[in-house]
């Protein structure tokens, strides 16, 4: 059977209004699109237990929605419900599988990875994360996990199986758990939710809230086309395009030996650049911005980017970390590991030493610039593809040959030229370009991909221009490109060498 977990309500009689019952309560929800019910009465006898029980099964059936029962296995047998919901100290799931058997529903109460993938192994059928918030409908034993805590749950699960959040979600924190937990192909496949909906006056009104913000957020998760390389290029091409057309605002955190360099690759593009470090204005930056690009060269102002990304991810918008010099210093390997921890990054991009060492693959930084992949490309394929699995994110690691991966696949820009490695900052302007990309691009790998190309190609053309001598004069060319790409988008059909590599052969 195929469950539809999306609006699981879950029942509390002490909380429904006096002027109603809990019965009309369950059914104006279910009018209002309630996908799943269980039956939660904590101060219930076996006897009142039951018959409530089949009076809530005889709803759902007319409603066509499952019924779980919480906790009690009989209950659930006498009643003939579809199945039980069990916490970490109520009835091991082994035994509960043995006693209601392979087809009814077991969903198992997890906090974190270890709970998450016991329950897995031992054949739950889906997971309740939590509490995510403080919620005074139950007394918590263990801290709130957050949206943070949810998302790491969901990436380190061994085997992907339905999952629902709970604990003090409404209406109003809905779509910022569900979008902000979300991380690669893993998001939540539904919200769980006692009071929001049992103690509201208007049940069905609240439960269409919540069924059109799921809805909005179920489209957001439609698996990206698996598509070609030639079709890579072809979006990034229509990518260029609509980064002039729409001009998207990206703000950067930045560093200030490249920040004039950044801005300017941003407006070449057509896209505005806004350099604010200010705490005060992250707020509302963010209500209007598009992108947000972290770049860790000078390293100040750390909690400001960590507040930046959080706001950004809040509002639904990319955020892109240069993890510059990462590896290099002590300081900076605890800052990586803090963003790392704190933030939803969609993209992390940087040097061979960078990506290496992140991804505890033997690379080092010397200052600011990478030091060696002596692993070659296995190597860097290795990198990118666990990097951004782990992380749920696309990772780039720029060299000679630019290595893109969101985890499931890996491509290989082979463009550019020599001479961005001896002008300073050429990577983070490569990270400024990603960020504009990413503001316009709705799958964070091509939107990579497509910036990678962008920049690589304009490095190309830089260095065909007469006038180019030298780094001096490079550095402006490759400004220039950038602006000649952004008025004639095709030059990157003509231009591209993208391949890909294919997972399964180098794992
Ligand atoms: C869907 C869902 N997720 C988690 C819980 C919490 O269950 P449990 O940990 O057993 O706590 P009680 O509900 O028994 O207080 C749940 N009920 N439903
Ligand atoms: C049963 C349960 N388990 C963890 S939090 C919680 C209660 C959630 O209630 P609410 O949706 O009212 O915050």
């Amino acid at each position: 059977m195929k469950v539809d977990y999306s609006l699981y309500l879950v029942t509390d009689s002490s909380l429904v209004p006096k002027n109603t019952t809990l019965l009309a309560q369950i059914e104006s929800a279910l009018q209002g699109g309630t996908t799943i019910v269980q039956l939660r009465e904590k101060e219930l006898e076996t006897g009142p237990f039951i018959a409530l029980g089949l009076q809530v099964k005889a709803l759902t059936q007319r409603y066509h929605v499952p019924l779980i029962i919480n906790d009690r296995l009989d209950v659930a047998q006498a009643i003939d419900a579809d199945g039980v919901h069990i916490g970490q100290d109520d009835m091991p799931l082994v035994q509960a599988r043995k006693i209601l058997g392979p087809t009814k529903i077991i969903g198992v109460s997890v906090y974190n990875q270890k709970e998450a993938n016991d329950a897995i192994a031992n054949g739950a059928d889906y997971l309740g994360i939590g509490a995510v918030w403080d919620t005074s409908t139950k007394k918590i034993k263990r801290s709130p996990l957050g949206i943070q805590g949810v998302q790491d749950v969901l990436r380190l699960m061994d085997v992907p199986i339905p999952t629902v959040a709970i604990g003090g979600i409404h209406v109003s924190n809905a779509q910022e758990l569900m979008i902000g937990s979300a991380s690669g192909t893993r998001h939540l496949d539904g919200l769980a939710i006692v009071s929001a909906i049992i103690a509201s006056s208007d049940p069905k009104q609240t439960c269409q809230a919540f069924s059109g913000l799921l809805n909005n957020v179920f489209g957001s998760f439609e698996p990206p086309i698996a598509l070609d390389t030639s079709s890579i290029v072809e979006k990034s091409i229509k990518l260029v395009d609509l980064l002039k057309q729409t001009g998207p605002m990206v703000h950067h955190i930045t560093n200030y030996v490249v920040i004039n360099d950044n801005a300017n690759a941003t407006l070449a593009l057509g896209a505005s650049p806004i350099m604010s470090t200010n705490t005060e204005e992250i707020d509302d930056l963010a209500a209007v911005n598009d992108a947000l690009l972290l770049n860790m060269g000078t390293l100040n102002d750390i909690d400001a980017m960590i507040l930046a990304a959080q706001t950004n991810t809040r509002h639904g918008h990319p955020v892109v970390l240069d993890p510059v010099g990462a590896g290099a210093t002590q300081f900076r390997k605890d800052t990586v590991a803090r963003f790392l921890k704190e933030c939803n990054l969609s993209v992390i991009k940087g040097n061979g030493g960078e990506i290496l060492s992140m991804a505890n693959r033997g690379g080092r930084s010397r200052g600011v610039d990478s030091v060696g992949n002596n692993g070659g490309e296995a190597n860097a394929v290795l990198a990118v593809s666990e990097l951004a699995k782990n992380n749920g994110c696309v990772v780039v690691m720029t060299g000679p040959m630019d290595y893109i991966s969101d985890g499931t696949r890996v491509f290989v820009v082979e463009n550019g030229h020599p001479m961005m490695a001896l002008i300073t900052g050429s990577g983070c302007m490569a990270s400024s370009v990603v960020a504009c990309f990413q503001a316009v691009s709705e799958d964070p790998l091509i939107g990579a991909v497509a910036g990678m190309l962008t920049i690589t190609i304009a490095s190309e053309l830089a260095m065909k221009r007469p006038e180019v001598k030298g780094p001096g004069t490079f550095r402006a060319a490759l400004l220039d490109e950038l602006y000649t790409i952004s008025n004639s988008p095709e030059l990157i059909r003509t231009h591209a060498r993208l391949r890909e590599i294919p997972l399964a052969r180098s794992n």
